[in-house]
């Protein structure tokens, strides 16, 4: 008879949907913010400013503001022109700070040449700081105490919590040592009781780091930097770049810092681009600014 191999289907993993969990995340939460309105007549806000017009932010605002009408929360947004000095911005930050309609405060990266991101981001303040980029919460995370999580690596969280479940004692890998992504998805990763490896542009054998990871996950910027050769057979590979890059008949598409074509052959569970943790991403800016508005207007949970 036919060798088994003949019958069977080549591996694939199976595909991370960020975009339908982002969805019902974001149905949640609009069920929660009616369930707060109706305690406090209060509806949570959500200020975005941009500074200046890359045109990727640009979409990503836009989106934000989106999604925010959709949870059922109001959204502030403060388009300013490249030219604002540093001065002027620390200002409007300063006067959302204080105002009580605002309960979440984000200043959208990258910020243009001349503005200082590390002064920017800690002029918001803690309570406020739905990014948690800002030395507070950045410190609460890496103690592990409770604070605002920065919402790319939150959202790698909760979709290896639901697709991995338990983590512990699984070798993590993360590559990337970024602010916004690789840092706080490494402790995130050390607080679910991985061994966490973080690789990062010094770093001298990635490949083979990889070779030994249960988990990889990817934010570099650079595009299809991780091939299928370095994925550990039925790995869970999460992927958080996008790249656009344009086709030669002139259309665009994007692409991850996976070679999605090679790991989807090897990894067990691996998310898509788009579609993957993009979408997580506003999602968990929308929760981390409903949890933001309930310590504001209820006090810390005791
Ligand atoms: N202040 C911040 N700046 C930046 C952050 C951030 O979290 N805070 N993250 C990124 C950009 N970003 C949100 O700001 C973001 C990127 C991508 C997506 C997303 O939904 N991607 C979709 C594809 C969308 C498209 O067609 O372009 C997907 O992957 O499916 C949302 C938010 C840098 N700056
Ligand atoms: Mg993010």
């Amino acid at each position: 008879g036919p060798a088994v191999s003949d019958t069977q289907e080549p591996h694939a993993a199976r595909l991370i949907d960020g975009k339908g969990f982002a969805a019902r995340m974001t149905q949640d939460i609009a069920a929660d913010v009616s369930a707060f309105y109706d305690r406090h007549h209060i509806t949570p806000g959500l200020a975005v400013v941009l500074v200046g017009n890359d045109p990727a932010s640009e979409v990503y605002v836009r989106n934000k503001a989106l999604q925010t009408h959709r949870a059922g929360m109001r959204s502030f947004m403060h388009m300013l022109p490249a030219t604002t000095s540093q001065k002027e911005l620390l200002g409007l930050i300063e006067r959302l700070n204080v105002d009580p309609e605002i309960h979440g405060i984000l200043v959208q990266l990258p910020l243009p040449a001349g503005l200082d991101p590390v002064v920017v981001t800690n002029a918001i303040i803690p309570e406020k700081d739905v990014d948690g980029l800002g030395v507070v919460n950045a410190g609460r995370l890496a103690l592990g105490l409770p604070g605002i999580v920065p919402c790319t690596p939150l959202g790698c969280l909760l979709l290896l919590h639901h697709y991995v479940g338990d983590m512990r004692g699984r070798d993590a890998l993360v590559i990337g040592a970024s602010n916004l992504v690789g840092r706080p998805m490494a402790e995130l990763l050390l607080r679910e009781g991985c061994t966490v490896t973080v690789a990062h542009i010094d770093t001298r054998d990635t490949a083979s780091l990889a070779r030994q990871a249960d988990i990889v996950v990817v934010a570099t910027g650079v595009r299809e930097l991780v091939r299928g050769d370095w994925i550990k057979p039925g790995a869970t590979v999460i992927d958080v770049g996008i790249s656009r890059v344009t086709l030669p008949n002139g259309k665009t598409r994007l692409v991850g810092d996976v070679k999605f074509d090679e790991a989807v052959k090897r990894a067990g569970l691996i998310t898509p681009v788009p579609g993957g943790v993009g979408p997580m991403t506003i999602a968990c800016l929308l929760r981390n600014t409903l949890d933001a508005a309930r310590i504001l207007v209820e006090g810390p949970a005791r």
